[in-house]
């Protein structure tokens, strides 16, 4: 049967309605994402920070790529002859200051031009702290819904990466970010709210358009999530299509992995029926196995398949 549209999770029913938290563990088993509403991020600051997207990416190309990689695939990325219109500018991770810091120094510029750093530095911290305060809770939710408590979830890095399109009249109609999967454990997305153009791998297999929906925010489920749920979620498979010619903008946060331990399913979910699927493995080093190959979609997961 196709599945014409992404679950919504209402957040402010999660906490206290059962049937919610079911439709949060369907939407992960089945889907790899959902929308949630009634979040706690307010429309003003979501309508800063895509403005601070703005603002830091009409910097010249020789300050954007001074923001440098932390760990494999962070950093600047260009377009390339694989993602001709896409650029993303990134910090590794929003649970450290000092990354932060980095992230703001290296983007520094000369008080001639328009974007005033401190100004921009108090937004991103900001965003930060909501998203990922709502990331932990999400994680909480996720974990709830499989009866398992993980109680290191904040500690996690938490990477931010905010994207840029730049399409085209040629665009129209060609391929905007390729055929991907995150390699997160969770990653919340702030779409653009007016253009269009993501679509995800519905549970029938067939790319859906997922239209925007101002002031939700997208959800959706990574490698990690695959492995630490002994294969029961699904990590979502997305693309961005260029369907009209005008720039586009998104932010992503992505709750990585545990920070000092390795990934791997807990013992609650590994039995008689349900076999360790994947060897446990530290996340820097699955991420390296994943650009090292250009395998983008989680096919290094086989890599790391037991059974
Ligand atoms: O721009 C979008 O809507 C999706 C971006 C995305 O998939 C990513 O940053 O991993
Ligand atoms: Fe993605």
């Amino acid at each position: 049967m196709e599945e014409s549209n992404v679950p919504v999770v209402d957040m402010e029913k999660i906490d206290c309605e059962k049937g919610e938290c079911e439709k949060l563990r369907k939407a992960c088993e089945r889907w790899g994402c959902f929308r949630i509403i009634n979040h706690s991020i307010p429309p003003t600051l979501m309508a800063e920070m895509k403005k601070v997207n703005e603002a830091l990416h009409d910097l010249p190309f020789e300050i954007k790529k001074r923001n440098t990689e932390v760990i494999a695939g962070s950093g600047y990325m260009a377009p390339t002859a694989v993602n001709p219109f896409y650029e993303a500018l990134s910090l590794y991770d929003f649970t450290s200051s000092q990354s932060l810091h980095n992230f703001c120094y290296q983007l520094h510029v000369s008080p001639h031009h328009s974007v005033s750093v401190d100004f921009d530095r108090e937004i991103i911290e900001r965003y930060g702290e909501a998203i990922h305060g709502l990331a932990v809770k999400i994680g909480q939710k996720i974990a709830e819904s499989l009866g398992v408590v993980v109680d290191d979830l904040k500690d996690w890095p938490c990477q931010f990466r905010i994207n840029k399109y730049n399409f085209t009249p040629e665009a129209v109609g060609s391929g905007g970010v390729q055929i991907h999967t995150d390699s997160s454990f969770l990653t919340i997305l702030q779409d653009d709210e007016n253009v269009g153009g993501l679509e995800v791998l519905n549970p029938s297999a067939l790319f859906l358009p997922v239209p925007p929906f101002p002031g939700s925010l997208l959800v959706n489920l990574g490698d990690i999530a695959r492995v630490w749920s002994n294969g029961r979620f699904c990590n979502l498979v997305h693309r961005v299509q260029c369907k009209e010619a005008t720039k586009r903008f998104s932010i992503a946060t992505f709750m990585l992995a545990p920070r000092n331990r390795n990934v791997e399913a807990p013992e609650e979910l590994v039995d008689h029926d349900h076999p360790r699927l994947y060897r446990p493995f530290i996340y820097k080093d699955y991420r390296k196995l994943r650009v090292s190959n250009k395998m983008v979609s989680g096919e290094a997961l086989e890599l790391l398949r037991l059974a």
